[in-house]
């Protein structure tokens, strides 16, 4: 990419869409463009070729998607599959139709077999059953990966499709129904040390800041303390706070910096063609896509007691079996790119803790 080439960061305003937009600028890249949803609705067919055919895009970068948490996921199934598959359809389409030089389509690593081998290869799509309560979702992401391979295959376009693990960082999701599960355990964790130590400022700063199921800083206190309990945060008789964990605790996930998956997204972008992905004899081309992540894993508990550590909670945890625990594990396997030559820089301490200043706005 040239300085001044015409990018589209689509989905700009989310976690991964922002800091791909901060990478880029701080790369000294000139000529991004973006839309907002309101301003275009990705999954309205005719807005998005108006959209292309006016702007002509050089380069795109996919980071608009319909996105959530594990319960997110399993109530709102038809949305998620429906607007995945819309979404990644108008862009990729319109990208191929207007002469697009290079595109990056973002899944997901909930495209593996829910009990794949661990850690997983690019390989191991498709061989196998999907985790239930990401199906849809899963399903619309291989179906983008297959696009954009088939596309390259048949039309010789060049788009490149990166599979990431579970991100977290500024911009994040910290809506307790709909999030993923660190902002959610950032925001409980943070709610429940506020509960003990009797901080209602610091309650209704964050309630007016994000209001939750119709509470905001000026509900009365026992409307927020029944919402609050709602939602896993409640006071005890004894002024301990507990905070609800959903689950058992004991699924592994891996975690990687919003900002290390940006520069992982910019790095490709430039350093690799869609010929770079597959060996140049194989006589059947198929799993293209690279993982990103760490490569290095940790159960849900013990993300909960590195998070409480940080904030400096001192109440305890309780665990809801209610809740789905979803894959038991799924740690990506990142020999491919590490080979290409990027390793991420922020590890899950200093991220959490990166997170949380950026929560409370330092
Ligand atoms: N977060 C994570 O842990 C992971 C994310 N990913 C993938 O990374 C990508 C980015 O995810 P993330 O940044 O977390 O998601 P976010 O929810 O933070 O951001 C998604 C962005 O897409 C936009 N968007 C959604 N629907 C539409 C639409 N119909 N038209 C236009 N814009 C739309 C949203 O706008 P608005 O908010 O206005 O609706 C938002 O800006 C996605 O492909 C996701 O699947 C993969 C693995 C893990
Ligand atoms: C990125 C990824 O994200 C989703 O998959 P997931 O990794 O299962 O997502 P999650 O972050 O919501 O949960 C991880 C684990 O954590 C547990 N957990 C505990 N307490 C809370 C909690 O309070 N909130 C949430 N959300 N989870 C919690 C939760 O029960 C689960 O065991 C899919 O959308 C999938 O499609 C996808 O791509």
């Amino acid at each position: 990419m040239k300085k001044d080439s015409k990018i589209y960061v689509a989905g700009h305003r989310g976690l991964v869409g922002s800091a791909i937009i901060k990478n880029l600028e701080a790369k000294g890249f000139t000529n991004i463009i973006h839309r907002t949803h309101a301003q275009l609705d990705l999954t309205d067919t005719n807005a998005v070729a108006s959209f292309f055919s006016q702007e002509k895009p050089e380069y795109v970068f996919l980071a608009a998607a319909k996105v959530g948490g594990i319960v997110a996921n399993n109530t709102y199934r038809g949305e998620f599959i429906y607007a995945n598959l819309m979404i990644q359809n108008n862009v990729v389409h319109q990208s191929y139709r207007n002469q697009v030089k290079k595109l990056m389509f973002l899944g997901s690593t909930c495209i593996y077999p829910k009990n794949c081998p661990q850690p997983m290869k690019e390989n191991y799509l498709l061989t196998d059953v999907l985790e239930y309560t990401n199906e849809p979702y899963a399903i619309a992401k291989i179906a983008g990966i297959k696009l954009c391979e088939s596309y390259n295959l048949q039309y010789g376009t060049n788009y490149i499709s990166v599979m990431p693990t579970n991100l977290y960082g500024p911009n994040d999701n910290f809506d307790l129904e709909k999030s993923h599960v660190l902002p959610a355990l950032i925001r409980k964790i943070h709610l429940g040390k506020a509960l003990e130590n009797g901080d209602w400022d610091g309650i209704e700063k964050d309630l007016n800041r994000l209001p939750i199921k119709g509470i905001d800083g000026s509900s009365s206190k026992a409307s927020i303390l029944n919402v609050l309990s709602e939602f896993g945060v409640t006071l005890e008789d004894n002024d301990t706070a507990k905070v609800e964990i959903w689950g058992s605790g004991k699924p592994m996930r891996e975690f990687l910096w919003s900002e290390d998956m940006a520069d992982a997204c910019v790095f490709l972008m430039e350093q690799i063609d869609f010929t770079d992905t597959h060996p140049s004899d194989a006589k059947e081309i198929r799993n293209t896509h690279i993982n990103i992540g760490t490569g290095t894993d940790i159960s849900i508990a013990d993300l909960a007691v590195l998070i409480k550590k940080t904030i400096g909670f001192k109440g305890e945890f309780f665990f809801d079996a209610e809740k789905p625990d979803g894959t038991v594990k799924k740690l990506t396997n990142v020999e491919k790119l590490n080979a290409l030559g990027w390793k991420h820089s922020v590890n899950l301490e200093a991220g959490v803790r990166r997170m949380y200043d950026w929560y409370l706005g330092r």
